[in-house]
């Protein structure tokens, strides 16, 4: 009889933390091979296990493969990345527009996963006095395909420098449904081992110790619960 209680053996949890330390954001390391329906099915349905407000699962998949729609979508994304490069001058504006922040043609697949604000009526249990309860749970279903797509060898990237009513637009989504992430999806050259803005000097990870501690706020000794039991190596 299985037993529930079970925590997972060593391959299973080595293979859960190499899903989240392997997966990546790809832009540009993107093969053109298609993805299997049965792929693309079993990481739809890892989206759809995500944990969500009052079991609302907002969210709906809309997979786009038409070259009309994601030239469309290109060149929102043109327009909208050449108004963010105005928010840095100099060196650093030149650095931004060297940047590739998105694989929108290179890429066999886009996903569009989007959130029904209105799903379950006007109140869900637990959307009580935060309304977004609803855009975060659909945050986790983009996070549960993003790690399941890594375990498939797939790379996915996420796509944000968009106006999303002209995304809503393009594809025709209902007044309550929100394009919440516009994903890349594709088999891929290969999965770099650290985050590309990093690896480009843009941003580097912040040490766990900073962020853990509260020192960056002087976080109360008393609230500094965890020191006692992190240690980073
Ligand atoms: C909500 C959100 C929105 C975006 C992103 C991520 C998330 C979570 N990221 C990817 C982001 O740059 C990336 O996750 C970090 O740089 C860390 O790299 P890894 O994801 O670990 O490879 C991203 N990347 C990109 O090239 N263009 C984009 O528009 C966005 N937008």
């Amino acid at each position: 009889m299985n037993n529930h209680n079970d925590p997972f053996t060593e391959a299973q949890r080595e293979g859960l933390y190499r899903a989240i330390f392997e997966r990546r954001d790809v832009r540009s390391q993107f093969l053109s091979d298609g993805i299997p329906n049965d792929v693309l099915a079993r990481i739809l349905k890892a989206a759809h296990h995500a944990p969500s407000v009052g079991f609302m699962q907002p969210w709906d998949f809309i997979v786009i493969d038409s070259p009309v729609v994601r030239e469309q979508v290109l060149a929102s994304f043109n327009e909208e990345n050449n108004r963010a490069s105005e928010n840095y001058t100099g060196e650093r504006r030149k650095a931004y527009r060297n940047l590739k922040l998105q694989g929108i043609l290179e890429s066999p697949i886009n996903l569009c996963i989007t959130c029904d604000r209105s799903r379950g009526g006007p109140h869900v249990l637990g959307r009580n006095s935060v309304m977004e309860m609803d855009l975060f749970s659909t945050c986790l279903a983009v996070q549960n395909l993003w790690l399941a797509a890594r375990a498939e060898g797939i790379g996915v990237g996420w796509v944000s420098i968009l106006d999303q009513t002209q995304l809503s637009e393009i594809l025709q989504l209902p007044d309550d449904v929100y394009p919440l992430a516009y994903l890349c999806l594709g088999y891929v050259s290969e999965f770099l081992e650290h985050p590309e803005l990093q690896t480009k000097g843009w941003r580097s990870r912040l040490p766990l110790a900073e962020l853990v501690h509260g020192n960056r706020w002087g976080l109360p000794l008393e609230h500094q619960a965890l020191n006692r039991y992190f240690k980073e190596d």
